[in-house]
């Protein structure tokens, strides 16, 4: 069997849920297709969550959802069968009329899964009206988690159980299920962090021992560059999965940086391919030569602030310090991408983070902490002098760090201008 994972973009629109049908219906395998909310419909649910908080604004909010999926039904259905998704707004507007609680991570999770059941619910329905059998799966109730809100952790050994039972291919070759959603024991709703639908597609090809897990994006594959920032980006036919690792780490958006693991444990490939042009063969990552020669690869992290902190007292920065350092930065869930010390002083790159205050304040009884905003992080693997000219050069490079295989730099925010 395979899974095949579905983001919001390839689900924006009517004619991406008809695409999507069109892909999920040519191939005879036995699948798990795992899907996201629609479109950027994650970011409204966001800010309904934050209206719902501040009872501000709600209805505007969820009406603005509302149209959104209505009009996506409107061109796939017959004007009977439009109510498909009625269940669900109830359920939703039912949820906003209760008074939250105090606790913003969990409110986030009971409002923000309903994008990934409505769209998976929408999809399915589609598939049926179709004649195209399938199984519509309530993730939550096999996909089992901490109560980390926002951030779950998952139960590996439970999860695993509860899926190969609900995926037994009995009496359906297809099932649809959400990404990024799961419950906790009690069966409250948790998240597994932002874009984390890779990451669901990942633990479930884990759980059942799948042949591939396949993620469908708007672009070929996996290229050297994000396209939209460095046009002259190319694909790369195949990657190891240590490199994968490496380059979502760095911060390549187009893989969720949770998602290589599970694979790599149990030697499943990952293949990223176009949901535009689909019989393409995309990227796969698997376990190859970790040797094959690849071009520069290059990833850019944007909105990162620069932490420049030194001991008051004149005093070595040592291990103490620097535990001290790490856990006021790990309360305060600020993300470390870069980080550099010297005798006396440490810095650090992190995403811009309004907690950051929080922590220059904690830190500056016993060190003064400078700090630079609007800079961004540039990572290029396998550099060559061309590539690192190509980035540095007509910028202001604040900190820098290379080593054998990766050269780095911090850089003042300004425009990009690739020849
Ligand atoms: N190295 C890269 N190769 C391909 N795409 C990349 C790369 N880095 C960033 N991207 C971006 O990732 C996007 C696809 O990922 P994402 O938006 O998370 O997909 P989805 O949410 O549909 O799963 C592409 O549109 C592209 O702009
Ligand atoms: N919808 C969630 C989960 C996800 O992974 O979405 P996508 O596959 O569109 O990145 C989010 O936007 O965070």
């Amino acid at each position: 069997m395979k899974v095949f994972k579905f983001g919001g973009a390839s689900v924006k629109d009517a004619a991406g849920v008809k695409n999507l049908a069109k892909i999920v219906n040519s191939y005879n395998d036995s699948l798990v297709v795992v899907i996201s909310a629609m479109g950027k419909m994650t970011n409204a649910f966001e800010e309904l969550v934050y209206a719902y908080f501040n009872g501000n604004g709600i209805e505007q909010h969820y009406q603005k959802i509302k149209e959104y999926h209505l009009s996506i039904i409107t061109d796939l259905f017959e004007p009977e069968e439009q109510g498909v998704i009625d269940e669900w707004l109830e359920a939703l507007q039912l949820k906003l009329d209760t008074e939250p609680s105090l606790n913003y991570d969990f409110e986030y999770d009971q409002i923000v899964p309903f994008g990934e059941l409505i769209s998976t619910f929408i999809v399915s329905s589609y598939l049926n009206k179709l004649g195209w059998q399938n199984e519509w799966i309530d993730v939550r109730k096999i996909l089992r988690t901490d109560d980390l809100f926002r951030s779950a952790g998952v139960n590996w050994e439970l999860s695993s159980e509860l899926m190969k039972e609900a995926f037994s291919f009995e009496g359906t070759q297809r099932y649809i299920t959400q990404g990024f959603i799961g419950s906790t024991d009690t069966n409250l709703t948790t998240t597994l962090g932002r874009e984390g639908s890779d990451y669901t597609g990942a633990i479930i090809a884990y759980a059942l021992d799948a042949e591939s897990l396949s993620i469908w994006k708007d672009v070929p594959g996996v290229l050297n560059a994000d396209p939209r920032w460095y046009p002259k980006a190319r694909m790369i036919d195949e990657l190891s999965y240590w490199e994968a690792i490496e380059l979502t780490y760095y911060g390549a958006q187009v893989i969720h940086p949770k998602t290589i693991k599970p694979l790599q444990n149990k030697q499943i490939p990952l293949l990223v391919k176009s949901f535009i042009e689909p019989e393409n063969k995309g990227t796969a990552i698997k376990d190859t030569e970790q040797n094959v020669q690849l071009p520069p690869i290059y990833v850019l992290k944007e909105k990162q602030t620069l932490l420049s902190i030194s001991p008051k007292d004149f005093s070595f920065i040592l291990e103490e310090n620097l535990s001290e350092i790490f856990q006021v930065i790990s309360k305060h869930r600020l993300k470390i991408n870069l980080m550099q010390s010297s005798a006396l002083n440490f810095s650090v790159c992190v995403d811009h983070h309004k907690n950051i205050d929080a922590v220059m304040d904690e830190l500056s009884e016993h060190y003064g902490v400078l700090y630079n905003v609007d800079m961004e992080l540039v990572t290029i693997r396998h550099y060559t002098d061309k590539a690192i000219s190509e980035v540095i050069d007509g910028k202001e490079v604040v900190d820098s760090q290379v080593s054998r295989k990766t050269a780095r730099y911090v850089v003042k925010q300004s425009e990009w201008n690739f020849k």
